[in-house]
């Protein structure tokens, strides 16, 4: 059994976490964690709340190392987003960053151990071992893209390195007008090798600008950002970009959860399959899918000229 606090009124909610001193404010209805389907906070670089009954909001939350992605970060990430993609009552994730900016990418001080200095007794083994880092790596933000709940992450201030593979494995991204991206790994001695080389290709319609940013490491600003399709939405500050972020999470929490993260899978799928393999996987995704009572109920709804706010998805 879920256990919700829900408050009836839209509430001022400040941002919990503690060592944030740019709090951001938004108008929503607050609502408590669920004892049982939520992700289950501690997590040390992770604040997890839920602003509305449906919505999950996720906040990386290490605003004093510029939410620079520590060991901890990698791991805690997976076990979240594993846990809202079964946490039957979150419909949508809003992802946004503590303090003065997004992120700062990789801990440069902790990438020390696990990628600098390797274990293992001979090259194979160092070498396997490196491998098995980078693959755990790479599902910290795959796990983004396997959870069938859209994500909508809302970046503000800087997002380099690290931060760009997290965003290209979101579902919607929006901006702030003082917000940058930097495709930062080449200044750092790698190939980006955690998403953004596999997925900003498939994000920007321009090959030409996607090698620019990757062996330049130059900074993309959000008009840039926003005119090559990076970004959906510039907004003037945080406090807008989250309000708009949570406001686009209730419009697609109020419609059937069926149609929404079938929508996903789909997508996905498709941007990663030919139009004749993806019109196959959904015909027989909605051979089963389409029988669901949600059909009927949001049919209705058009005809009658109802909102689907006012219609009730059962939970999945
Ligand atoms: C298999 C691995 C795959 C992953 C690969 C990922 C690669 C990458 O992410 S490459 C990008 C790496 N990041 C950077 O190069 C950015 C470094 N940081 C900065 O350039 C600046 O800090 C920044 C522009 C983000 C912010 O500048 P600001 O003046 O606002 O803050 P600072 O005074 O510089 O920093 C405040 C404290 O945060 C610490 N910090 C910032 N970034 C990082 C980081 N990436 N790693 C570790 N620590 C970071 C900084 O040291 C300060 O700490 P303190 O001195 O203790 O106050």
């Amino acid at each position: 059994m879920c256990k919700f606090v829900i408050l009836q009124y839209p509430l001022y909610i400040r941002n919990k976490c503690k060592k944030n001193k740019s709090r951001s404010i938004c108008k929503v209805h607050l609502v408590g964690m669920s004892s049982s389907g939520g992700p289950t906070p501690p997590f040390t670089t992770l604040s997890v709340s839920r602003p509305a009954e449906t919505i999950t909001h996720v906040e990386i939350c290490r605003p004093e190392k510029r939410n620079a992605m520590n060991k901890a970060f990698w791991l805690e990430m997976v076990d979240c987003f594993n846990q809202i993609a079964e946490d039957s009552e979150c419909r949508v994730v809003v992802f946004s960053g503590a303090g003065k900016l997004f992120t700062s990418g990789i801990d440069l001080m902790g990438m020390a151990s696990d990628i600098l200095q390797p274990e293992g007794d001979d090259t194979a083994r160092i070498s396997w071992n490196v491998r098995r880092v980078i693959t755990k790596y790479q599902e910290t933000f795959s796990v983004i893209e396997k959870c069938p709940k859209p994500v909508i992450v809302a970046i503000h201030g800087a997002c380099i390195g690290g931060g760009v593979d997290l965003i290209t494995a979101c579902d919607i991204r929006l901006c702030t007008q003082d917000a940058w991206f930097q495709v930062k790994e080449v200044d750092i001695g790698l190939a980006a090798d955690v998403g953004t080389l596999q997925r900003l290709p498939r994000v920007i319609g321009s090959r030409s600008l996607v090698n620019e940013l990757a062996f330049t490491a130059r900074k993309m600003y959000a008009d840039e950002a926003k005119s090559c399709g990076l970004v959906s939405r510039v907004f003037p500050d945080k406090d807008t970009m989250m309000a708009g972020a949570l406001e686009m999470a209730g419009e697609i929490a109020s419609k059937s959860p069926v149609a929404v993260q079938g929508t996903k899978v789909n997508l996905i799928y498709s941007r990663d399959h030919s139009v004749p393999e993806a019109l196959h996987y959904i015909n027989t995704w909605n051979m089963s899918m389409l029988q669901t009572q949600d059909l009927m109920k949001s049919a209705q709804a058009a005809m009658e000229k109802k909102s689907l706010k006012d219609i009730t998805f059962s939970k999945l």
